[in-house]
C-alpha cells in the first residue's frame, strides 16, 4: 500500500520526529537521499553541469545540501537564488564543495535543473523570476527533477489551477503528497520516488494499492467453493440498440473471481452474449451482486433499477444506469462508476471544472449520493461515502477504447459478487483492469475484448508474484 499525507500530517509527525533528533537531521536525511535520486537519474555524475532553483524555504535547503553532495562528487553545480531568503546554511554547505551562484542564462547547456522554489510550504502558482526560469528550462529541453512537489501545484488537492513544474521527477520525503497521486498534479510529478526519512504517521488520507494488497484482498477460491458460493453476478446491461455492451460486461465479468453470470435482458441481446460466452445463464434468478447500466439506451428501466438498488445485493451503477441514482435513502452498497462527465451531470457542474478537481467532485459525490464512486481516467479515484480515498495510477493510455468502461463495470460487479466491499471492489476492479490493459496493449492499440481476454492472466501473474 502507498499513503498519501496531508501538509498538515506531515508538519505534524515531522515537529514529532525533530523534536527527538538533533537539528538538521530530517534536511540531511533528505539531501542525502535526494542527492542519489539526482545522481541515478543523471547516469553520471562527474562533469554533470547542474542548476538549481532555489525559493525561501526549506525546499531549497534541500536543494542546496544536495547540490553540495553533487559537487563534492565531481559535478558543476550552480543555484539561482529566487529569493534573498535562501537556506543561508545550506548556500554555505554548497559554496564550501565548490558550487556557486549563477543566473538563469546556467540553465542554457544544462544536464538537470532542480526545483527547490517550494514544496509543502508552497501556494499554488508560480511567481514571474520562477515562472521564467521554468520556461527556460523547457524551451531548452532540461529535464526538472521536482524536490518534494513540483512547485505551482496544490499540494493538498492535486489541482493545477497556476503555471507550475512538470517535472521528469519528483523526490519526495517521508510519505507521498496528495498531488502525487491526483491528476492533473499526479501528471507533472512524472515518476515519484519516496526517500525513507522515519516519520511516525498517522492512517493516510489517500491511499494506492499495490501488487501485495491485491494479492491479499482477492477471492481466491478454496477446496469446499463451488460456483454459488464463489458468487453469482446479475447482469443488466446492453439493450437491442447497444448488443455490444452486453458482450463486453459480461466478458468482464467472467475474467473477475465470479462462479457464474446470469444476463437479464432482451432476448435476442441474451443469444448475442450466449453465442459470445456459452457459460452465461440468461433469466431471473438468485444473485449475489448486479451490474447495471452499461448500453441500456432506451431500453433503460428507471423503476426497476431504483428498486434494484433499495434491495439488499450490492450494485455496479455504470453508464445510463446511474441516471436512476437519487440522493435521498441509503446506498453504501452501491459503487457508482462514472467518467468525468457522468459525474459532472450528477453534480450539476461542467466536465471541466471535475478534471481540474478530481478529487473534490469524487468525494462530493461519495457524500451526496452515499455511494462508492469510481471516478475513471488517466488516473482512478474512488471515493467512499465514510471518506476513504484510494486511486489507482497503473493504466496505459492505451485503455482509453470504446468498451473499455463495459469491461470495468463487469468486473467490478464480479468482485463485488466474490464478497468484497465496494471500496475493495473498486480499487481491485481498477488495478487489474489497468494490469490487464498493459499486458494485452504491450505499448500498441487494444480493444475492450482483448483487456478482457487478458484479466485471467493479469490474475495469474498477480496471484503468483
Ligand atoms: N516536513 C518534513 O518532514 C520535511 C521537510 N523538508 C523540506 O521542507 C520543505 C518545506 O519547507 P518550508 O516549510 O520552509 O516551505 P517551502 O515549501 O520550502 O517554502 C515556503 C515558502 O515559500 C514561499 N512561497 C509560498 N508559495 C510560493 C510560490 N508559489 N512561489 C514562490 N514562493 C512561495 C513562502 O515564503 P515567502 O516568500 O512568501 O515569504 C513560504 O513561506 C518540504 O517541502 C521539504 O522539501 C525536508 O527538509 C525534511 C523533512
Ligand atoms: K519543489
Amino acid at each position: 500500500m502507498r499513503s498519501a499525507h496531508t501538509v498538515e500530517q506531515v508538519r505534524a509527525a515531522e515537529a514529532d520526529l525533530m523534536a527527538r533528533l538533533p537539528e538538521g537531521t530530517l534536511m540531511q536525511r533528505a539531501a542525502t537521499g535526494l542527492a542519489v535520486a539526482i545522481s541515478n537519474f543523471l547516469g553520471s555524475t562527474y562533469g554533470a553541469r547542474v542548476v538549481l532553483l532555489i525559493g525561501s524555504g526549506d525546499n531549497g535547503g534541500d536543494a542546496l545540501y544536495a547540490g553540495a553532495r553533487l559537487a563534492r562528487r565531481g559535478a558543476q553545480v550552480t543555484a539561482v537564488l529566487l529569493s534573498d531568503k535562501a537556506h543561508a546554511e545550506g548556500l554555505e554547505a554548497l559554496k564550501m564543495c565548490g558550487g556557486r551562484v549563477g543566473s538563469v542564462e546556467d540553465i542554457r547547456g544544462a544536464d538537470v535543473v532542480i526545483d527547490g522554489i517550494v514544496g509543502i510550504g508552497g501556494r499554488p502558482g508560480l511567481r514571474p523570476d520562477a515562472l521564467a526560469a521554468v520556461q527556460l528550462a523547457e524551451q531548452f529541453d532540461v529535464p526538472i527533477v521536482a524536490v518534494d512537489t513540483p512547485s505551482g501545484v496544490d499540494v493538498d488537492t492535486g489541482e493545477t489551477p497556476e503555471p507550475h513544474v512538470n517535472a521528469a521527477l519528483t523526490v519526495t520525503f517521508g510519505t507521498h503528497k496528495i498531488c502525487h497521486f491526483i491528476d492533473p498534479a499526479a501528471t507533472a510529478c512524472g515518476p515519484v520516488h519516496l526517500v525513507e526519512i522515519g516519520l511516525d504517521l498517522p492512517p493516510a488520507e489517500v491511499e494506492s494499492l499495490q501488487a501485495a494488497d491485491i494479492r491479499h484482498l482477492y477471492p481466491v477460491p478454496h477446496g469446499e467453493s463451488d460456483k454459488y458460493s464463489r458468487g453469482v453476478l446479475g447482469l443488466m446491461v446492453g439493450s437491442t440498440q447497444y448488443p455490444g455492451a452486453a458482450v463486453i460486461a459480461t466478458a468482464g465479468a467472467l475474467g473477475g473471481p465470479v462462479g457464474m453470470v446470469r444476463y437479464v435482458g432482451p432476448d435476442p441481446v441474451a443469444e448475442a452474449v450466449r453465442a459470445a460466452h456459452p457459460e452465461i445463464v440468461a433469466g431471473n434468478g438468485r444473485v449475489q451482486a448486479w451490474t447495471i447500466g452499461s448500453g441500456l439506451g432506451d431500453e433503460l428501466d428507471i423503476p426497476r433499477i431504483r428498486e434494484l438498488l433499495d434491495a439488499e445485493e450490492p450494485v455496479v451503477l455504470d453508464a445510463d444506469g446511474l441516471k436512476a441514482l437519487d440522493d435521498s435513502g441509503d446506498h453504501v452498497d452501491v459503487l457508482a462508476t462514472p467518467h468525468a462527465g457522468e459525474l459532472a451531470r450528477l453534480l450539476d457542474v461542467d466536465r471541466a471544472t471535475v478534471e481540474a478537481e478530481r478529487l473534490k467532485h469524487a468525494r462530493l459525490a461519495a457524500e451526496r449520493y452515499d455511494v462508492t464512486v469510481l471516478l475513471k481516467g488517466a488516473t482512478t479515484v474512488i471515493a467512499a461515502p465514510d471518506g476513504q480515498v484510494r486511486v489507482n495510477s497503473n493504466a496505459t493510455p492505451w485503455l482509453a477504447t470504446a468498451g473499455a468502461g463495459d469491461v470495468l463495470a463487469g468486473l467490478c460487479g464480479s468482485l463485488l459478487a466474490g464478497g468484497l466491499s465496494p471500496l475493495d471492489a473498486a480499487s481491485l476492479g481498477a488495478y487489474l483492469h489497468a494490469a490487464a490493459a498493459n499486458l494485452a496493449s504491450s505499448s500498441g492499440p487494444t480493444t475492450a475484448i482483448s483487456v478482457a481476454a487478458a484479466l485471467p492472466e493479469a490474475t495469474r501473474y498477480l496471484l503468483r508474484s
